[in-house]
């Protein structure tokens, strides 16, 4: 489907239909597929069509339910940006992909361990839509998140636009780089966003959150995502804020973080412990799709099912 043709001219070409149901976490949107009892593959181009908000469905991720890989989870999570990029964590995703698989009859486990690109974390649902999600333990090793540094250290000086920035860089699984701000309000996302996205210094790119503290136990934070750009809230940007600032001395162990589509709270008791997330899941609408022709989820040529990714 070429760059200007919307999915209106696709529906010509009669492919498979694509059940999905449009969920989001504080305004982080989604699209969020069964591939478990429909066949799914979609190519990069494809997601990067329906993502866009005017010419297909509009999401900043598309995540996908599948069996699991591994014998002591419930299912695989994989998760795809608006670029089509395939990405190793989303934290607000997560909470979704737990009140989705309850909802779709899935499972009706409340404790549902999945395995993502980077590991396996635990989803707990709770009442009226909300989700604690244990997100890993998180990872200041440069080659690990990855970033380029000789050693790690707590705060790096970067430069970028002509300019020096502090920044700090840690992995919830995905990486990411953290800037302290005085006000989010006025904070330089929209242009120093992209330029540290897309720095030479992450070389898988990374996400961006501007910080701004306003006690030990409250901040304020937007980021600039990997992938889709500034998001309304992101779940392991919260996480990554919030550990950078207990690393840092600047926060308590639980902090409760407002984003601009609404709060979370993080706990962290420190270095080799995991990170906990606390926030709503909400889902907004179920919907299906003609897939073109192409796509959806024909089998190889060789007849044997698509290949699981181990
Ligand atoms: N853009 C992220 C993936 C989505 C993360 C975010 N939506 C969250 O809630 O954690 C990345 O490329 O690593």
């Amino acid at each position: 489907m070429s760059g200007n043709q919307d999915m209106s001219q696709q529906r010509r070409s009669q492919g498979p239909t694509l059940r999905f149901t449009k969920m989001h976490g504080l305004g982080n949107d989604f699209m969020v597929v069964d591939a478990i009892s429909q066949p799914f593959r979609l190519r990069p181009e494809m997601i990067r069509e329906l993502a866009n908000r005017n010419f297909g469905i509009g999401f900043d991720q598309l995540l996908v339910v599948e069996p699991p890989g591994l014998p002591d989870v419930d299912f695989r999570y994989r998760i795809f940006n608006a670029d089509g990029s395939e990405v190793e964590q989303c934290g607000n995703g997560a909470r979704c992909f737990a009140r989705f698989v309850r909802d779709q009859r899935l499972t009706n486990k409340k404790v549902i361990r999945v395995q993502t690109a980077k590991g396996v974390i635990e989803l707990r649902a709770g009442r009226e839509g909300m989700v604690t999600v244990n997100m890993g333990i998180p990872e200041f090793n440069p080659p690990a998140i990855p970033f380029a540094a000789d050693r790690r250290k707590d705060v790096y000086t970067v430069d970028v636009d002509g300019q020096t920035v502090e920044l700090s860089a840690v992995s919830m699984g995905n990486p990411h780089g953290v800037l302290l701000v005085d006000n989010v309000d006025t904070a330089p996302v929209e242009t120093l966003g992209p330029l540290l996205e897309r720095h030479p210094r992450f070389p898988a790119r990374a996400n961006i959150g501007f910080l701004q503290i306003l006690d030990r136990s409250h901040a304020r934070l937007r980021v600039f995502e990997r992938g889709s750009g500034e998001t309304l809230a992101c779940g392991s940007g919260a996480c990554a804020a919030v550990v950078v600032g207990c690393v840092r001395g600047l926060l308590d162990a639980r902090v409760e973080v407002e984003l601009r589509g609404g709060k979370l709270v993080i706990e962290w008791q420190g270095e080799g412990s995991p990170v906990m997330m606390e926030g709503p899941a909400t889902s907004v609408f179920e919907g299906q799709l003609r897939l073109p022709g192409d796509s959806g989820g024909r089998r190889r040529k060789s007849g044997r099912p698509h290949k699981q990714r181990s």
